[in-house]
């Protein structure tokens, strides 16, 4: 696919994913689209963890703040994460759920804090039915547990940023 018009989407609450967002974009252009609810998500974290399950548990789909115009336009879209319960945010599936995916390349990516990608990958393939999935990128971000917001800044940044790099060329989006 020449010159494939790049959607990145991406949903974070501490940055961590937003963060490696924006380092695709840097990498590869293609337009940046934060998911976020209507509503409004609790700051507390203990409070976050409790909706989240309860969400998760009665498969709620919590309504996006806004639409992507002209979805139709892009050919290649990345879904970034980060594993929530050991699976992905239910805000994640509204907008899986929101749009058409045949026909496209989806590219997901993850950050976590350092239990893994849990089901967040599998949930993407099997919610962008009829799409391209491609191999996706995982790295450790916050962990809110203990009090670490934002880690992927500074020299851990600058890592982040090599292993994009690798990454995307062993899947062969680098120089697309
Ligand atoms: C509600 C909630 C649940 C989480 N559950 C997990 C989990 O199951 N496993 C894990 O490794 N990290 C978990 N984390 C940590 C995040 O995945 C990690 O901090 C990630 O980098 C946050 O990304 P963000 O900064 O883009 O919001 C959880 C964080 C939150 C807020």
């Amino acid at each position: 696919m020449g010159n494939p018009k790049t959607l990145i989407v991406y949903y974070s609450r501490t940055g961590n994913t937003k963060v490696v967002a924006e380092l695709i974009q840097e990498k590869l252009g293609g337009d940046l689209f934060q998911i976020e609810t209507q509503e409004k998500r609790p700051s507390n974290y203990r409070k976050e963890v409790e909706q989240n399950e309860e969400e998760q548990e009665g498969n709620v789909l919590p309504e996006l703040k806004s639409k992507i115009s002209n979805f139709n336009q892009y050919d290649r879209i990345f879904i970034g994460a980060p594993t929530w319960n050991m699976a992905l945010p239910q805000a994640i599936l509204t907008f899986m759920d929101s749009y058409e995916f045949a026909g496209k390349t989806v590219i997901p990516f993850n950050t976590n804090g350092g239990y893994g990608t849990g089901s967040t990958f599998n949930q993407i393939k099997f919610g962008v039915q009829g799409a391209e999935v491609l191999d996706g990128y995982s790295v450790k971000g916050g962990e809110e547990t203990n009090g670490t917001l934002l880690a992927i800044e500074g020299e851990r940044k600058v890592e982040v940023s090599r292993e994009i790099d690798t990454w995307l060329e062993k899947i062969g989006q680098l120089n697309n």
